[in-house]
């Protein structure tokens, strides 16, 4: 089953796959592809694929891994791990979500949606200040100690490096993100090492859920990432990292590799190895690229071509007049070197940049020289504001909370609801438990409170509380194999419900928290069908109320449509919700409620005890949400008129959600919102709505239930990195950063604006990271497989003078093509 391409170095690693190992090895030496080797070999020693754990980083990465073992095996393929870190993390909090306290239908934010979030919070208008402020908020969490890991632990502390007045904003910002049901990707990590920390069950059943770990690009981890890994694999000892510190690029965003390494090496004791030979490049970009190399403070790796390696072209350099002609001047040569040839592969080539402005003037320049290229823009697909407008409908469709997606959605089209009205909306409501999303929701209209049916329920007629254990989290796959329910009659307990369901899917790791054995089940459980009906049953027309239930609803409505019953509509409420609004708290799981609220009845985590603790709870918030009836009803009355339409639709698309498929409901969305028609005659736009509803039914699972499949699909929006979609079938120059461009190779490469200021950077000289501009130059030097093209500009936009990059002066002179304009080079 081996793939037999190894040289004896390669296969020496690739066959070690018991115990841990360290590989740090120069660039273009075949990492990715003995990863990938040793994963057929730890197979083939008997390690069930289930239990293997490969971490990439990008989801590119992961896929080219699935796509190269899905040759060798392809149906042990489906039962590999192999995910990002952030990818990881959010599967692994969708199992445990509600073990922790976190909303089990959570969403996640990506940077710009926090961007967003900080401007508003730290009342901020710039960009760049933001995004500044927004990498320290990151910074706060990733660096947080094992005592800060905690939900209990106050947030301003947490943020206690960014002074008083800026933590108390950034404490706000997080409990903005608490009560939107949102996470950012700092908390995916946060969040899963407070629970590895801190919940020794959680922690003991994750301990062993991988025999085998490998991690690739240690250089760009950070030791909170290592400290997930470590977890994993302490139990095996099977853990591979693997890297190359003399591409570390993203120190600047908190990566630490040296501890990282440190760390490992004192934990594991791993058996270190290297590689010599790359594969990837000419000798003569290999000596350009060590030469260069060679200016490093602390160089870590050699190159050594491998044997047979071609001599190749020199390096050809050029410094044009001004950034526009150096831009025609990348065009001009791309054109020579297609020459003639009707099969040339425009995506053979990319240009390179330090940064987007680059991108911005080349791509225009190539365009006008009509030479097929592709920008950075279109690779950040799902950032264009009118695809977000899209997803924003999705995602406040499947998250009820998500007062960002809402405010974006009011923007377009416009419905006449300004920003006053909700500003006005925002801050009335933070005293009276209401919420901005409350005015998508038709039950705030029936007279003015979201709660009223609640209240009147409580007081007078009939509450069913209830509790469901299940197989897991996915509405798809998992079942139900436990209900419990109390009917409270005005208040009062009056009957009760209870019943084991005999399981078709097996329990798995879920038995370790509600106790269900499939053996326990197939003898006290009974058919799916029965229970439902007599569920529905002792439900009646009663509202529902249960603590973090909104994923427990959908796998109800599921199971039972599963099951050939058609279930009623139902109405529910979520005291997790409840409490949010109307508790000061850090944690809300019902363990930590139960404890601050010292209530008599503890959750177990048995079904018919949680319900109990849900009821004791529900008493103690009742008086709660009825003090402020008045004050929301009178907000209603005064701004409620102008949403009422929106919350009808948004009623009969979240039911829509339920049962079309994610690319009807877009469709039907962006059509009956009219977001479509807004858009229409702005080509581009148009065009990428267009593309959006295409993305949604390619990657539609059809298997799964349309609810989980959509959920699934709004996360690969936010989980793919710009990087990910650097696709290299388009036949289509890339006009991408060198960030970007990591892990890549190309045939032949140019590297744009290596004009002092621009790279380095201007700002990381200033910050004395001029080490981390110089592997990022070398990251991008060592993407080139035949021909590199380096150029500068003398004069920039506002006509400064400017002179070529000291960078240039690094690489051996003897291996630059003889250009006249090298004298300005020297
Ligand atoms: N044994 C080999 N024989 C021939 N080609 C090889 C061999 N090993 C790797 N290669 C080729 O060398 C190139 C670099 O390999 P790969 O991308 O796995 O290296 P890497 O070390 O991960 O690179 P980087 O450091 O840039 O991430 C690829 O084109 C790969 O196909």
């Amino acid at each position: 089953m081996y793939s037999n391409e190894l040289n004896p170095e390669q296969s020496a690693i690739a066959g070690h796959t018991k115990g841990a190992i360290l590989v740090l090895a120069p660039v273009g030496t075949g990492k990715t592809r003995v990863l990938a080797e040793r994963v057929l070999r730890a197979i083939d020693r008997g390690i069930s694929p289930q239990k293997i754990l490969c971490l990439t980083f990008t989801n590119r990465a992961a896929k080219e891994m699935s796509a190269r073992l899905s040759q060798y095996c392809p149906d042990q393929v489906r039962h590999l791990t192999i995910k990002t870190f952030h990818g990881l993390c959010a599967s692994l909090l969708r199992v445990e979500a509600r073990q922790f306290g976190l909303a089990t239908d959570f969403a996640i934010y990506d940077d710009a949606d926090c961007i967003e979030l900080v401007k508003e919070v730290f009342d901020l208008a710039d960009d760049r200040e933001a995004q500044k402020l927004f990498t320290e908020l990151t910074k706060c969490k990733t660096q947080a100690s094992n005592r800060q890991l905690s939900l209990d632990y106050p947030l301003e502390e947490l943020y206690a490096l960014l002074g008083k007045d800026l933590a108390k904003s950034a404490a706000r910002y997080q409990i903005i993100l608490q009560k939107r049901h949102a996470l950012d990707f700092a908390d995916l990590v946060f969040y899963v090492r407070a629970m590895l920390e801190r919940e020794p069950v959680i922690s003991q059943r994750w301990a062993d859920r991988f025999d085998f770990v490998q991690v690739d690009e240690v250089q760009d981890t950070h030791l909170s990432e290592y400290g997930i890994v470590k977890h994993f694999a302490a139990k095996s000892g099977n853990l591979a990292m693997i890297g190359d510190l003399d591409q570390t690029i993203y120190e600047w965003r908190g990566s630490e590799p040296e501890q990282v390494i440190a760390q490992f090496k004192q934990d594991f004791k791993p058996t270190e190895y290297s590689l010599t030979w790359n594969y990837r490049a000419t000798q003569t970009l290999l000596n350009a690229a060590s030469g260069f190399a060679d200016s490093f403070e602390h160089r870590q790796t050699t190159i050594s071509p491998s044997p047979n390696c071609e001599l190749g072209e020199l390096i050809e350099v050029h410094l044009a007049e001004d950034e526009r002609a150096e831009a025609e001047w990348i065009g001009t040569q791309i054109r020579k070197l297609a020459g003639d040839r009707k099969d040339f592969s425009y995506s053979r080539v990319a240009v390179l940049a330090r940064n987007h402005k680059r991108t911005e003037v080349v791509s225009q320049a190539l365009q006008r020289m009509e030479i097929p290229c592709v920008t950075v823009e279109k690779f950040q697909f799902f950032m264009r504001q009118e695809v977000k407008d899209a997803l924003a409908y999705l995602r406040l469709v499947l998250n009820p909370f998500d007062v960002g997606s809402m405010r974006r959605m009011l923007l377009r089209p416009s419905r006449g609801i300004g920003e006053v009205t909700i500003k006005a909306v925002v801050e009335s409501g933070k005293d009276c438990g209401f919420s901005l999303t409350d005015m998508a929701s038709s039950r705030t209209f029936i007279d003015g409170d979201p709660f009223s049916e609640l209240l009147k329920a409580y007081s007078e007629h009939t509450i069913i509380v209830f509790d469901v254990e299940t197989t897991g989290f996915s509405v798809s796959q998992d079942e139900v194999v436990e209900i419990a329910a109390i009917r409270l009659v005005a208040g009062q307990a009056q009957a009760e419900f209870h019943a084991y369901i005999a399981n078709t899917v097996g329990v798995g790791d879920s038995e370790r928290i509600h106790g269900h054995s499939d053996r326990f089940l197939s003898e006290n459980g009974r058919p799916a069908k029965d229970v439902f009906h007599e569920f529905f049953a002792f439900v009646g027309d009663a509202m529902l109320v249960g603590h973090n239930v909104s994923f427990d609803i959908k796998m109800v409505t599921a199971q039972a449509q599963k099951t050939g019953i058609t279930p009623p509509k139902l109405k529910w409420e979520d005291t997790l919700e409840l409490a949010h609004r109307f508790i000061k708290s850090e944690r809300y799981s019902l363990e930590a409620l139960s404890e601050q609220l010292k209530l008599v009845n503890l959750p177990t985590h048995k079904a018919m005890d949680d319900v109990r603790t849900t009821i004791e709870l529900l008493a103690v918030l009742i008086p709660l949400v009825s003090r402020k009836a008045d004050y929301r009803q009178a907000l209603v009355y005064r701004y409620g008129e102008e949403f009422e339409g929106l919350a009808k639709q948004m009623d009969d698309w979240r039911d829509a959600s339920q049962a079309s498929r994610p690319v009807e409901l877009l469709y039907k969305l962006i059509m009956e919102s009219e977001l479509y028609s807004y858009y229409r005659g702005q080509k581009n736009r148009e065009q990428n709505l267009v593309e959006l509803v295409s993305f949604f039914k390619k990657h539609d699972d059809l298997n799964l239930h349309p609810d989980t499949s959509l959920r699934n699909l709004l996360e690969l929006t936010v989980l793919a990195k710009t990087l990910d979609q650097v696709a290299q079938n388009d036949n289509q120059v890339p006009i991408v950063t060198v960030h970007q461009s990591k892990g890549l190779e190309f045939d032949s490469v140019f590297i744009a604006g290596v004009t002092e200021g621009e790279f380095p950077n201007y700002f990381s000289v200033r910050d004395n990271k001029l080490e981390e501009e110089k592997r990022l130059f070398y990251v991008a030097m060592t993407r080139a497989k035949q021909r590199l093209f380096i150029s500068a500009y003398s004069k920039d936009s506002r006509d400064y003078s400017k002179s070529p990059s000291e960078f240039i002066n690094e690489i051996p002179l003897d291996l630059i093509t003889e250009k006249p304009e090298n004298k300005y080079l020297n």
